[in-house]
């Protein structure tokens, strides 16, 4: 599912008709009709309804619905809250027809007369503006938006609420509070980020007849359960544990050996065929309890901490995973760039390795395999030197740049997860939910992210199918046994086997 910029959004408005003859208006008609079909869902016919209806596309659509609605029989009021010489085109042509049908529109004259009409709703649809919003709401629109966010009514968004801006990097807005969104054939590149997720409510996607071939490919695109199971690897009938790759992990120390224990369970409850921890010798009696299976190596230690240069140690391995719990040392530091230039191999750099990286990215970029960070806004905003709000204002081409400058997979943890390649491509997770917000869960993503690494040659399906299966995971716990606030990191490494076994067995 592709998640689409507005400029993109026109492009692909724009290829219907050149590619495939489809005109506005039958366009119009087939996304009015499925997002009525869509919110209709959501209506009884004892419901009084208002459909607010503006003046460019979003309020044709707006036409649509309330036809729909109405030739269904329900009680809906449709307010044009613009002047009659601003619609025109497309909309102008489903303003006749709602006309023609023997439909009536009422005129916004002022905000008390429509403010009587909200008093007796039990529901108010926005079809006022769309993608094509620019800058703050204008009046009337700002003030009807105002009033409809006061009341105690159900907000429903028609492809997105009113003064949204669609694209990333846009703070100056007012919007429409929906409760619900129809989203038109795609999700908005919004509908990802912190400060302007909120406004859609709920929301899902409807269909509305696009010619998916002809469309102008997007680079970017949900990844979903569904994807998870097309791509994840089947493991073999006559596989062996070394088809399944021979990873080691590089971190913990003294007094924090929990990190690198727990993203190492993680990664063997996703199949790793072998593991080896490379930690500090005394750390190693803590850990090896929880990680029968794993094998240990012992690095040089100053303080309780890695250090040195050693890489000999970690040769010979499918892919080496470093910084979980190795503390923030100049030893370890030391380390982590020895490795970094000296391993060649799939490299997975997590928590105190990425603080260490931001003086050695351009080792980094100097790699000849691939290089995959995980860091959450904090640390990235730490790597870039950026602020955490920048990164949360325009993830997207925050990320795009970074990889593309580095080389690098960059998976931004957040509740949209960002997973972007070096060529740009860029695929977003939204699954997990609250319970996830805790110390440890970054070192279980890491883990699994690990093990899918080494178990598959697409880079990019393995962080996705990692991020997937760490949220639902969560999810999952959190609907039968968990509650958000009980839920630990190492839950979730034991809730994989549900995850696992449901999701294989669906796809076979
Ligand atoms: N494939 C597509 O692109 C399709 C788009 N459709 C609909 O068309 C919408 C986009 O249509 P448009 O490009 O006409 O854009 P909009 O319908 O979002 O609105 C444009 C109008 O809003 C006014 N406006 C802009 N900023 C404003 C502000 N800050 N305050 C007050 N008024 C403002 C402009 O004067 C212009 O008349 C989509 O969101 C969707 O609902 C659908 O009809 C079907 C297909
Ligand atoms: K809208």
């Amino acid at each position: 599912m592709d998640i689409v910029t507005a400029q993109e959004m026109y492009e692909w408005d724009r290829a219907a008709l050149d590619a495939a003859g489809i005109e506005g208006k039958m366009l119009m008609e087939s996304a009015g009709r499925a997002v009525a079909d869509d919110m209709v869902r959501h209506i009884r016919k004892q419901d009084k309804v208002i459909v607010l209806i503006g003046s460019g596309n979003n309020g044709g659509d707006g036409f649509v619905i309330a036809r729909t609605l109405l030739n269904r029989g329900y009680d809906i009021e449709a307010w044009q809250v613009v002047p009659d010489e601003k619609i025109t085109g497309d909309a102008r042509v489903h303003k006749e027809i709602f006309m023609a049908s023997g439909f009536s529109v009422r005129p916004y004259s002022s905000l008390e007369k429509l403010m009587q009409s909200f008093q007796r709703a039990d529901i108010i649809i926005d079809a006022m503006l769309g993608i094509g919003v620019k800058g703050r709401l204008r009046n009337p629109i700002a003030e009807i938006v105002e009033a409809a966010n006061g009341l105690s009514v159900f907000r429903m968004a028609v492809d997105l609420p009113s003064g949204l801006p669609a694209d990333e990097g846009i703070v100056d807005f007012d919007a429409f509070h929906a409760d619900y969104t129809t989203v038109i054939a795609a999700p908005k590149m919004s509908a990802f980020l912190q400060h302007t997720r909120p406004y859609y409510g709920d929301y899902r996607i409807v269909e509305i007849g696009l010619p998916t071939r002809k469309l102008p490919p997007v680079n970017r695109g949900l990844w979903r359960k569904e994807d998870v199971r097309r791509t994840l690897p089947v493991r073999g009938k006559n596989s062996h544990k070394g088809s399944h790759g021979k990873g080691v992990m590089v971190g913990g120390s003294l007094l924090m050996p929990g990190s690198i224990a727990m993203a190492g369970r993680a990664a063997l409850r996703s199949g790793v065929g072998l593991l080896t921890i490379a930690t500090v010798e005394r750390a190693i009696s803590s850990i090896s309890p929880y990680l029968q299976e794993a094998t240990f190596v012992d690095m040089e230690e100053k303080e309780g901490a890695l250090t040195g240069q050693a890489t000999d140690q970690l040769s010979g391995y499918d892919g080496v995973a470093i910084g979980m719990g190795m503390g923030r040392t100049r030893g370890a530091k030391r380390l982590l760039e020895a490795i970094v230039q000296g391993v060649d191999a799939p490299m997975l750099i997590d928590a105190d390795g990425l603080y260490h990286l931001k003086e050695i990215l351009d080792v980094v970029k100097e790699r000849q395999s691939p290089t995959v960070l995980t860091p959450h806004p904090g640390e990235f905003a730490h790597l870039t030197g950026l602020s955490i709000r920048d990164v949360l204002q325009s993830p997207f081409s925050c990320s795009r740049e970074f990889a593309a400058k580095y080389g690098v997979y960059l998976v931004l943890k957040g509740p949209s997860t960002i997973i972007t390649s070096p060529d740009g491509k860029q695929r977003v997770d939204v699954s997990g939910n609250a319970g996830l917000a805790k110390g440890g869960s970054g070192d279980v993503l890491s883990g699994i992210l690990f093990a899918m690494m080494l178990q598959t040659d697409s880079l990019m399906d393995a962080l996705g199918n990692g991020c997937v299966i760490h949220g639902c995971t969560a999810e999952s716990l959190t609907e039968e046994k968990h509650s958000k606030t009980d839920l630990l990191a190492s839950d979730v490494i034991e809730g994989l086997s549900r995850t696992f076994r449901t999701i294989s067995s669906a796809s076979r």
